[in-house]
């Protein structure tokens, strides 16, 4: 019997009996993917971590506006010119802010710094017994098993009170670096044949350093690497309740678990490539499109290109062009901004201007060749994960710790929603949906 060939049988029958006719979602008014029929988020909660601002209503007409973030009501713009103009680095200061909600005096930031660093070693044989044993191809699958993982390793893992699950954040965010470098280690050694080192965390280094320190072979970085990377941890920092990732940590705390089990879910949901693993689906979709348009100068054929990929004809199949589009963002992503003159800077010291080019051609047809394609009035403009890639990769980063890269930055935000789910939330996150199938009768055997 050929077993591996019933799948197949099987995934017919699924589609079969699971297909939902989209008139249906209309008959009962289904807000598909929580969204409202202006392709504005359904209100299910209120927050004070996070804002993303993308259009007014005016006499209820949705109108596209330059995109707007703030932490803690701060915005990005200010709170990124707020460290560069002193010359600091910015994401343990912003990391405090997301936490507690103010922005911390030179003791505050030097004292939760010095927490951070202090937490930074994983636990006693768990690189060994957790990290290098089964490697994933796949580091945020890795970071995803090694988050369930601490739970064996903490002597009080269900307390869901503030106090300890603010200790249990701490651990993370602090770990979250060695985890993804040595589970990238693992990868590299076990999968791609590639010497293994392990480099124990930098006393006193920052986040930003300790990333550089513990992914390079000889530990060395710039102070302007580390600066661009820093800057990249705090623009990714956090995103408000309704991202995919950040809701998934707050549905899934909201039921009473643990820490950890939140925490895994959202880098579950963060791996997706329409949310965050589209970082790493850009750079893949550049290479694609590097290797099929001869002329990366010439906007019809780059247009025809991106054409084909709308319609499934071109790339990986999916219709999507990645970094893209946004559940919220309309006109402009203010980190995309920020990103794209990085990546500017970054194209004119390393001579890739040609591959900088490419993608601000892109950017630029997207749009176009998306409202004529798609017949769509939808104001769409590049995201974080458009030029992030290309920001990595100018830094040297292997490709997989972009996804990664973004999950040890947002774990300070998912952990600042969790908290205030906690303090805050306590019903069971609990929506419907309507069974649309009504009584079936059962059938005996004989008669099937
Ligand atoms: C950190 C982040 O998560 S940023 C987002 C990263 N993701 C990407 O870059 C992937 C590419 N972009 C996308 O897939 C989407 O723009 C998303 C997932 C970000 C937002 O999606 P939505 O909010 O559902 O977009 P929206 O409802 O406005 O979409 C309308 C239509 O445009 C399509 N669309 C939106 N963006 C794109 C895109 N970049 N390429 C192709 N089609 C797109 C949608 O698939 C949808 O098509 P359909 O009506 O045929 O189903
Ligand atoms: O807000 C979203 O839907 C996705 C996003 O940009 C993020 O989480 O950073």
């Amino acid at each position: 019997m050929n077993y591996e060939s019933l799948y197949s049988d099987y995934s017919e029958l699924i589609i079969k009996n699971n297909n939902i006719e989209s008139d249906m979602f209309v008959k009962y008014n289904v807000k598909r993917g929580l969204r409202n029929t202006d392709g504005t988020g359904v209100l299910v909660g209120l927050t004070e971590v996070g804002d993303v601002h993308a259009y007014i209503m005016d006499e209820n007409e949705k109108v596209p506006v330059e995109g707007r973030l703030r932490y803690r009501g701060i915005d990005i713009f200010d709170l990124v010119k707020g460290f560069q103009d002193e010359k600091r680095l910015g994401f343990e200061e912003c990391v405090y802010l997301l936490l507690f909600g103010e922005l911390p005096n030179k003791e505050e930031l030097d004292k939760f710094s010095a927490l951070l660093d202090s937490r930074r070693k994983l636990p006693r044989a768990f690189t060994e017994d957790m990290i290098l044993k089964a490697p994933s191809r796949d580091i945020m699958n890795k970071l995803a098993r090694a988050v369930l993982a601490s739970y064996s390793y903490d002597s009080n893992p269900d307390d869901t009170s503030v106090e300890n699950t603010l200790r249990q954040c701490i651990d993370l965010i602090a770990r979250f670096p060695a985890m993804a470098a040595y589970g990238y280690q693992a990868k590299s050694h076990y999968h791609d044949g590639n010497s293994l080192f392990l480099h124990s965390p930098k006393e006193g280094a920052s986040t930003a350093e300790n990333i550089l320190h513990m992914i390079r072979p000889d530990c060395s970085y710039t102070r302007s690497e580390v600066e661009i990377l820093d800057l990249l941890l705090v623009l990714h920092a956090e995103h408000g309740g309704g991202n995919n990732s950040t809701f998934a940590t707050r549905v899934v705390s909201s039921s009473g678990t643990d820490t950890y089990s939140a925490i895994a879910a959202a880098i579950g949901s963060l791996k997706g490539p329409k949310h965050g693993g589209a970082n790493i689906k850009v750079m893949q979709m550049m290479e694609n499109i590097k290797a099929n348009v001869k002329n990366w100068s010439d906007e019809g054929e780059v247009s025809d290109y991106l054409i084909k990929i709308l319609n499934k004809q071109a790339n990986d199949g999916s219709g999507l062009i990645y970094g893209v589009g946004h559940a919220v963002y309309t006109l402009s992503d203010p980190r995309g901004i920020v990103l794209k003159k990085k990546a500017q800077e970054l194209a004119k010291e390393t001579g890739n201007e040609e591959e900088y080019n490419l993608f601000t051609l892109i950017e630029k047809l997207s749009p176009e060749v998306f409202a004529r394609v798609k017949r769509s009035d939808k104001v769409v403009s590049a995201n974080v994960d458009f030029y992030s890639g290309f920001v990595y990769k100018s830094l040297g980063i292997p490709h997989e710790l972009y996804t990664p890269l973004f999950a040890i930055s947002r774990i300070a935000g998912w952990s600042a929603h969790l908290l205030e789910e906690i303090i805050n939330g306590g019903r069971i996150i609990r929506p419907a949906y309507k069974n649309v199938l009504g009584k079936v009768a059962y059938t005996p055997m004989k008669d099937r």
